[in-house]
């Protein structure tokens, strides 16, 4: 394949690049990518990607790993470099989220552990709850001996792990401990690597773990070095303690070039661990550039101007930013609305969102419903207002046993799941088969150039799909119907031969908990529905309008934002000035390309917590209006 110069190469897909992109793009050494919201930073990213694979300056055999936090994130990242480079380059592009890189590297090197710390093989991953964590603190502080006690108790359940366990670097050896925290981490541990038949560990120690194997393993760590010369990290504000000690074992002093990219003014993550010096630490730690970019790419310029009034507020010193995209919509951008009671509130939105959409020629998807937190009690607030308006109410933050819909929608078991039901439910164009196809041959571990192996398992992919296809014509969709069908996808696809098809089902039970969600959700989507392709629409959230929390919306945009609950009550932990709190603000506002709203409503709450958020609106001349 022949390689482009540098100098002739060009992005895909954009126009063009920032000037400052572009010297980000071509820089030899690590740089910190800081940047506000809509600034293009994933795109960025695979950009870079594309430049540095299509020029040769990453060349075969040698790879690009990108890092990012969420599942979603890593997928939208890899897609975006597959549909810009051919099969040959990017295929050396990894993309995979921390835990997911972490935990891969802890079951290939297991062994490599030292003993002290190694878990049992297989083991199991934990997800403690607050009032474990706090069952755990209290036996912490009976078992300590007196001295050490008030420091135990000082402790608390909220930031123990992410603050405390994430921060303690393993010494190879088990040594006593030197203070009455060392000791709680260490019972921790023990807690954890000793449970019975199997150690039962969160992705925090995994981090951990992983961590103390490349520091235990200079060899692994070499390879890893010469693996991945460029490095990437996406959102790294939220880098935590555990995971930011990781890089520095992974690839401090090496020469491997890391692109941190991200906004601080968007840092939302610091009660789960997010270390709030992560970029200065970066920049000192591994000699690397900062490199702010200024344009916005996603909002209106009447909008970029409001952001900046927040962004002043969370930094003084805040560069300004230059809006790219046109205003498309008159009148207010940005309004806050204020109504006394909830029902009256829900009722004016179901109607302003109906209109606006057909006024508009917009769909429901273009529009998102954010809110603080408790997302069920606004559903349960909005959805019958919403229908009478002709809405569907998606919320997307609802819990499903262990999991949330929207990380259960981004989940590769439960999209393959659906591929299969939608394959069934219509006929559907060759494009529709590629990635049952592709995943059914990767799950009967079919080699590549196995031509008798390929043709089978499409001719199983094509005699189930035909006979799914007749039953679901057949069998009107129901709660019973809809279990009956999911239980014949999983034992079609065959749930132990998925687990060791993915790296990220390997261990624990994320797969039971996906199909556990998947039965339940498919179950509530064909209650009511009139045939399977609605029911699949619903489970999809096809024509619904969404509704999350801010942190379920980080990174995500929408036309149309309205934050329902701006009041003392959804923002009951906020303090004036509190950094995160202003944080959660911003990003609310970021996602907006058109126009945000704020909906109050007086019976929810007072607003003297929140007056300062509201006195950013107001400062930067948004509209209150009565409704
Ligand atoms: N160079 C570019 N030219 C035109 N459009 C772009 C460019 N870069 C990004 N965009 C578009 O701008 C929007 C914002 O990009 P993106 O979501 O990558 O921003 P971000 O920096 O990750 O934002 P946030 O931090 O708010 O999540 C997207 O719609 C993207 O397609």
């Amino acid at each position: 394949m022949a390689l482009v110069r540098p100098e002739d190469w060009r992005p895909r897909d954009i126009e063009d690049l920032e000037p400052d992109a572009w010297r980000a793009l071509r820089q030899h050494g690590s740089a910190c990518v800081v940047a506000g919201p809509g600034a293009g930073k994933t795109e960025f990213l695979a950009q870079r990607a594309a430049f540095l694979l299509e020029t040769g300056l990453c060349p075969a055999p040698f790879r690009i790993l990108a890092i990012s936090f969420k599942s979603d994130a890593a997928d939208n990242l890899a897609a975006r470099v597959r549909k810009r480079c051919s099969p040959e380059l990017s295929h050396r592009f990894t993309s995979l989220t921390f835990d997911a890189f972490t935990k891969s590297l802890v079951d290939r090197f297991l062994t490599a552990i030292p003993t002290d710390w190694r878990p049992s093989r297989p083991y199991e991953i934990a997800f403690p709850n607050f009032r474990q964590v706090t069952g755990f603190l209290q036996d912490a502080l009976f078992a300590a001996p007196n001295p050490q006690k008030a420091e135990v108790a000082a402790l608390s359940a909220g930031d123990f792990e992410s603050h405390y366990v994430g921060a303690y670097r393993l010494p190879f050896v088990r040594a006593p401990a030197q203070s009455g925290t060392e000791l709680t981490i260490q019972r921790w541990w023990s807690s954890q690597l000793g449970t019975q038949p199997r150690s039962s560990i969160t992705f925090v120690s995994l981090n951990r773990l992983a961590e103390l194997l490349l520091r235990a393993s200079p060899h692994i760590r070499r390879a890893l070095q010469l693996t991945y010369p460029f490095v990437f990290v996406d959102e790294f504000q939220d880098t935590t303690y555990a995971q930011y000690d990781f890089l520095l074992s992974a690839f401090q002093g090496a020469d491997v070039a890391i692109t941190a990219v991200g906004d601080d003014k968007q840092r939302i993550m610091t009660w789960a661990g997010a270390r709030a010096d992560a970029f200065e630490r970066f920049e000192a730690d591994f000699a690397a550039v900062r490199i702010p970019l200024l344009f916005n790419f996603r909002s209106s310029p009447d909008l970029v101007r409001i952001q900046r009034v927040v962004a002043r507020a969370l930094d003084p010193n805040a560069a300004a930013t230059v809006a790219q995209a046109a205003r498309l919509v008159d009148g207010d951008v940005a309004q806050v609305w204020n109504s006394p009671t909830k029902a009256r509130e829900a009722d004016h939105l179901g109607r302003w969102l109906a209109n606006d959409m057909v006024a508009r020629g917009r769909a429901p998807r273009d529009y998102a419903i954010l809110v603080k937190q408790k997302s069920d009690d606004f559903e349960a607030d909005l959805a019958e207002p919403f229908a009478r308006a002709g809405l569907r109410l998606r919320n997307e933050s609802h819990a499903l046993g262990r999991t949330t819909l929207q990380d259960l929608l981004t989940d590769t078991f439960s999209k393959l799941a659906v591929a299969l039901l939608r394959l069934g439910s219509t006929r559907r164009a060759a494009a529709a088969w590629q990635l049952p196809s592709a995943a059914l041959l990767e799950i009967r571990a079919i080699a590549e150039g196995d031509d008798n192996g390929e043709a089978r398992t499409e001719d199983e992919l094509t005699i189930f799909v035909a006979a799914l296809r007749a039953d679901m014509a057949n069998t009107p969709p129901s709660v019973a119907s809809a279990q009956a069908f999911a239980d014949r996808i999983y034992a079609f696809l065959n749930l132990a031969a998925v687990a060791r098809t993915y790296n990220e089902y390997s261990t624990g039970d994320l797969l039971a908990i996906m199909a556990d969600a998947f039965r339940l959700h498919l179950a509530a989507s064909a209650n009511g529905a009139q045939t399977w392709s609605v029911a699949l629409d619903v489970f999809e959230g096809v024509g619904q309008i969404p509704l999350m929390t801010v942190h379920k919306s980080k990174g995500l945009e929408y036309d149309t934002i309205v934050f329902v609950g701006l009041d003392d009550q959804a923002w009951w932990a906020h303090r004036p000035g509190n950094p995160e709190g202003l944080a959660t603000f911003f990003v609310a506002l970021s996602r907006a390309k058109q126009r945000a709203i704020f909906a109050f409503c007086r019976e929810r709450g007072q607003r003297q917590r929140v007056a300062e958020l509201f006195q950013l609106l107001t400062d930067a001349g948004v509209r209150e209006i009565a409704i």
